[in-house]
């Protein structure tokens, strides 16, 4: 194998490597998250609609679950992965797959109480899925919700699982097993939908002071990805240039005027994000009039390029960064 083999072999969960979503980190669970996971499981309503979780639950039942996930993942028999939320690090759920003998995999999900109604299931469901389909071949998923447990039922439809009858399900908390519907999606109905998403372009400035620190906004409440440190930027509109948008953005965000001639194209962003595939230019701006100042409610910091990676970014963003430390 030579070194560049890497850019070419997809992330696996088999090597422990992370998938990232929009707010989340899905990780291999290490024994340092047991007490996080006994103080979130150990929940009547958390073990009540879930096959696997005892009830009650301490935390030498989390340093087994996590000792088996890494025996699984080892053996090729499948993982549990841990849902690290990107703004805190907080563990705020998990999902898993187990492989059966005919090439398709069982999932499975909860998330924490305090998480709840927040899209995370759907958004960890969805990047996992596309692990599975893209990076590892596997045919067909399926997965049982508890029948009286709508919730989860949602996160699969969103995630375009169709019915697929009904089977026992034990269910460890309760001692017993109920019948539970099943749901399932294959590779072909998968990639149909995702080849359907959209491609949206946004143009994004690295403001540059003259000390060399580059200037990150935060994302404000209510909007996707809220409280992560992006780039000031925003989307191209229809008949507009990447250009125009960022000159316009850049007034409208922080009441700065850029002319063109001072947007030096530096870098770009293209990530798939599920739902859409994010193409970003990202110019070095070092001349500007005005002083920037936070018009939409987001924070806003400069930042030394090594600094960066403390912050918590987008996750199309965190290549950007390398770039930025080599060239300001
Ligand atoms: N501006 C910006 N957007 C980013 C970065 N990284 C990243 O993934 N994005 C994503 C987040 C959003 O999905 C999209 C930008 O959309 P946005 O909602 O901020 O765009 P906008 O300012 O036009 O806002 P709106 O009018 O639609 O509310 O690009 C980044 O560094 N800067």
């Amino acid at each position: 194998m030579t070194e560049e083999a890497g850019c070419w072999s997809a992330g696996t969960v088999w090597a422990g490597t992370a998938l990232a979503t929009a707010r989340l980190r899905l990780r291999p669970f290490t024994h340092t998250d047991a007490p996080r996971l006994a103080a979130v499981l150990d929940d009547w309503d958390m073990a009540k609609y879930t096959a696997n979780i005892p009830h009650p639950y301490h935390e030498t039942d989390a340093h087994a679950f996590i000792l088996l996930q890494e025996q699984r993942r080892q053996l090729g028999q499948g993982a549990g992965l841990a849902l690290e939320r990107t703004t805190d690090k907080q563990v705020i759920g998990a999902i898993g797959f187990t492989m059966d003998p005919d090439g398709s995999a069982e999932l499975g999900y909860w998330v924490a109480r305090e998480a709840w109604g927040q899209g995370y299931a759907t958004e960890a469901l969805r990047r996992l899925i596309r692990h599975l389909f893209a990076d590892l071949g596997i045919a067909r998923l399926w997965a049982m919700v508890h029948p009286d447990n709508p919730a989860s039922k949602t996160v699969l439809g969103k995630a375009g699982f169709l019915p697929d009858g009904h089977s026992q399900c034990a269910v460890a908390s309760r001692g017993c097993s109920v019948v539970s519907p099943r749901f399932a999606l294959t590779a072909d109905q998968w990639k149909a939908t995702h080849a359907a998403r959209p491609m949206l372009l946004v143009a994004a400035a690295a403001l540059i002071d003259t000390d060399g620190r580059v200037l990150m906004a935060s994302r404000p409440p209510g909007k996707m990805m809220a409280g992560l440190w992006e780039f000031p930027g925003g989307k191209v509109h229809d008949g507009e240039t990447p250009e125009a948008a960022l000159i316009r953005e850049l007034h409208e965000e922080l009441g700065i005027d850029v002319g063109e001639s001072c947007l030096a194209p530096l870098a770009f962003a293209s990530y798939d994000y599920d739902t859409f595939h994010l193409l970003m230019p990202l110019y070095a701006v070092r001349t500007w009039k005005g002083s920037p100042i936070a018009k939409e409610g987001q924070g806003l910091k400069w930042v030394r390029p090594a600094r960066m990676g403390e912050m918590p970014m987008p996750p199309a963003d965190i290549p950007l960064v390398a770039i930025l430390r080599e060239w300001v």
